[in-house]
Formats: structure tokens, C-alpha cells, sequence
């Protein structure tokens, strides 16, 4: 079997201490492998978005341990966990949180200044991978959401990181572009091996997903059968 790409091993995250605590995790065990689109469900405040910050290196957990690559995260100081989450993590938000005055070329461009991606993806193969070579020069206002999110997407991969985390993407789309934005996530994922978590509300996209898990109160069921 491939070595998964990332490991949550007994991942607990609490807020605040004593009466006024808050378990946002309580014991996640959770492996991902390269190519390998694994969604994450639930309610509101059930520690989904905690699931994806613990994951991304942006919060560390209270207790237990997470694994990117067979690096151990609790070992690396703060300079080494920056390098990688610019180099080994591609994150995808709810909106495109694109850079208004960039063009979509340039979008994609910019996180190759920024850290020492190995094997950085061409900007421009990739624009057209996500469908997009026809408006590189389009402003992030000269475009519709759904191909914001396109261009969010490509920009996540153009380092091409190991890890895909996915916070709600299709939450500003309508139906058919949700479907579209999740096959491609899916697609590259596979493509590329990447090892990719997405958070969704919405189960009209969860065909597209290897696993489904519903997490309940900072807990993480086992995958729905499917
Ligand atoms: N910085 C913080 N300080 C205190 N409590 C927090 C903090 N961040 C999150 N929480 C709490 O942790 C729990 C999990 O929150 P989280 O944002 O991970 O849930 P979620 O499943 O992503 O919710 P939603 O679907 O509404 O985005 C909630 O009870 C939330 O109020």
C-alpha cells in the first residue's frame, strides 16, 4: 500500500482551559494518500475547519501527532513549518481570496517567489489544466466566481504540494459549477497524486470523493459506506 502523504494519529485541539474549554478535536485518526480526495461533513462547529487548520501546520494540536510526508510536524521550529506550508501545502478557501490588482497568470506566478517549491508546476500548463489559458490576463473582477475558484485551485497546485486542504468550495457557486470546481479538484488530485481533505456542506459533490467521514463534535467517524 502507497505511504500516506499526511497522518493524524490521536489529534486532540482544546480551546481555552478549564470550565471555558472548548474540545475542538477529540482523538482524530486520519490518513490520506497521494491521489486520494477525502471529504469531511458535519454540522456547524463540529471542528471541521479545525481538522484543516491542525492539518495545515497552522495550529499545533493539544495531544497527539500529525505526519506530512513522514516528517512529524511537533519536531520542526517555526521557519521550517512556513517553508512548508508553502511549499509542501496547497490550501483552498470558501472564496478565491484572489490578489484584486494580479492577473490570473500572475496569481498563480506569485507563490513561486515566496518559498522553494522543488518542482514547481508551469504556470500557464497549469492555467490551462483548470480550463483557464483563455483569460490569463483577466483581473480577478473581470471573472465569474466559479472561475475565481478555478484560478484559486491552480494556485494552490502551482507549488505543487503533496497536501490539498479545501475549506467549502463551493460555497458561493451554484449547482453545476460546484460539480464542475469538485471534478477538477478531483481530477488533479488523482492526476498528481496529491493527498487532498475538502470540508463540504454540500452532498450533491460527494461522488466525486474516495471517503466520506462525518465529524460530530471534534470527533471523526469512520467513512460512510458508498
Ligand atoms: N480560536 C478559538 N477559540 C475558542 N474556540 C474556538 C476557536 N476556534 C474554534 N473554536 C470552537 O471550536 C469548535 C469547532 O470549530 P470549527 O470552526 O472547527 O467548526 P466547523 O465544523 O468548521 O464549523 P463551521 O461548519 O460552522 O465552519 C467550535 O465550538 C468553535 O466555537
Amino acid at each position: 500500500m502507497t505511504e500516506p502523504a499526511l497522518v493524524l494519529e490521536e489529534v486532540s485541539l482544546v480551546h481555552g482551559d478549564g470550565d471555558e474549554s472548548i474540545t475542538a478535536l477529540d482523538h482524530v485518526d486520519l490518513a490520506v494518500a497521494p491521489g486520494e480526495v477525502v471529504a469531511i461533513v458535519g454540522p456547524s462547529g463540529a471542528g471541521k475547519s479545525s481538522l484543516l487548520a491542525v492539518a495545515g501546520a497552522l495550529i499545533a494540536p493539544t495531544s497527539g501527532a500529525v505526519t506530512l510526508g513522514g516528517t512529524a510536524l511537533a519536531g520542526l521550529n517555526r521557519a521550517r513549518l512556513t517553508e512548508l506550508r508553502r511549499t509542501r501545502i496547497g490550501f483552498v478557501f470558501q472564496t478565491s481570496n484572489l490578489i484584486p490588482a494580479l492577473t490570473a497568470i500572475d496569481q498563480l506566478r506569485l507563490p513561486l517567489t515566496f518559498g522553494k517549491a522543488e518542482a514547481p508546476r508551469d504556470p500557464q500548463e497549469l492555467l490551462e489544466a483548470v480550463g483557464m489559458a483563455h483569460k490569463a490576463k483577466r483581473r480577478p473582477d473581470q471573472l465569474s466566481g466559479g472561475e475565481r475558484q478555478r484560478i484559486g485551485i491552480a494556485r494552490a497546485l502551482v507549488t505543487r504540494p503533496s497536501v490539498l486542504l479545501v475549506d467549502e468550495p463551493t460555497a458561493a457557486l451554484d449547482r453545476q459549477r460546484s460539480q464542475d470546481v469538485v471534478a477538477l479538484l478531483a481530477r488533479e488530485t488523482r492526476a498528481h497524486g496529491v493527498a487532498t481533505i475538502m470540508v463540504t456542506h454540500d452532498h450533491d459533490v460527494l461522488h466525486h470523493c474516495d471517503r466520506v467521514h462525518e465529524m460530530i463534535d471534534g470527533k471523526l467517524g469512520v467513512p460512510a459506506p458508498r
